[in-house]
């Protein structure tokens, strides 16, 4: 199958990592993974391809007064991987990065939106790896622009992250996207279905509740999150909708597992609670595009939020 000519800017490079031996026995990520160029051999794989795609920004959280560092987290998260042994049948491959230029933040997620429609119009099940959390808007105008979505399938969005993300501002930041994908699901004439899990109250404002609450968002607050309660939570999401798109803002993480974030959270979801969220999600079998969010590797202490995004892409592909 080809993949389509994508408008990104810095093309995969052959990945890296500790090296066993050849075959499946041994197979890591490293080995697995294949840059999507030209044909990708899909053999007898039952099931869906992946296509792993970095959105390098900083831009976003410099707008919204965060920590800036995340332009750097998709060679992280890829460093991470590398070495994970491979368990998966999937085809897996790498399309490099589309990298948000001089500041131009709209132009990038423009770029990576129409990316992402393209692989996802050609069958596979993509991940975008921010990048702050204006990856979210970049991965809405993607899953928006798929054929899925224009279809009429019912699109669900589920944020894991300490944060509504639906501030009102003049210009697009990290701390918007979930604004904007409202207004711009009432331009298309339709609702956005929004949910998130982990929601910090003291993290919050009152008038990003109020938002939250004019806007039909459903969201589970942090002390909240039992595995129970969460499993509940997203099972009532999934039975509203068709397809969903899943993302994680790593703040969403106790300070301890995720401290290289912009916002490091004090109180967290565990990330138990987490990873089962995330397969709970793959196995609804509803699951149509995810990213990974505001990782920044400048505050990281031993990779250790790296490798915790790295294990959540490897539990989402797996
Ligand atoms: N994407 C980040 N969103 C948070 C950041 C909070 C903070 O910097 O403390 C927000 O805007 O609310
Ligand atoms: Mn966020
Ligand atoms: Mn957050």
């Amino acid at each position: 199958m080809d993949f389509p000519a994508l408008p990104v800017d810095v093309q995969p490079r052959p990945w890296t990592g500790r090296y066993d031996g050849d075959g499946e026995a041994h197979r890591r990520w490293w080995q697995a993974v294949t840059p999507a160029t030209g044909k990708t051999a899909l053999g007898s794989a039952t099931q869906r391809p992946a296509v792993i795609l970095g959105f390098c920004s900083d831009e976003g959280v410099r707008r919204n007064k965060g920590r800036t560092g995340a332009a750097a987290a998709p060679a992280a998260i890829r460093s991470a991987l590398g070495p994970l042994a491979y368990h998966s049948e999937r085809p897996v491959a790498d399309a490099g990065d589309v990298a948000v230029r001089d500041g131009e933040l709209e132009a990038g997620q423009a770029r990576a939106g129409l990316a992402v429609a393209a692989l996802l119009d050609g069958g596979r099940l993509t991940v975008l790896l921010g990048g702050g959390h204006e990856t979210a808007y970049a991965s809405y105008l993607g899953v928006a622009g798929s054929r899925a979505v224009r279809d009429g399938q019912r699109l669900g969005v589920l944020n894991l992250d300490a944060h509504f993300d639906l501030r009102d501002e003049d210009a697009p930041s990290s701390g918007t996207p979930f604004l904007q994908m409202a207004r711009a699901e009432a331009a298309a004439g339709r609702e956005l279905k929004y949910a998130v899990v982990g929601i910090s109250e003291p993290n919050n404002t009152r008038a990003l509740f109020s938002t939250a609450d004019e806007l039909g968002v459903k969201y589970l607050l942090d002390e909240d999150c039992t595995a129970a309660a969460a499993e509940a939570f997203v099972a009532d999401f999934l039975s509203g909708i068709d397809v969903l798109y899943l993302t994680i803002d790593l703040d969403v993480l106790p300070a301890a597992v995720a401290p290289g974030v912009s916002a490091p959270a004090a109180y967290g979801v565990p990330l138990p609670v987490i990873s089962a969220v995330c397969r709970q999600a793959v196995a609804s079998g509803k699951l149509l595009h995810a990213d990974v969010a505001e990782l920044n590797p400048a505050f990281d202490i031993d990779n250790r939020t790296a490798r915790v995004a790295a294990r959540l892409v490897s539990i989402l592909l797996g």
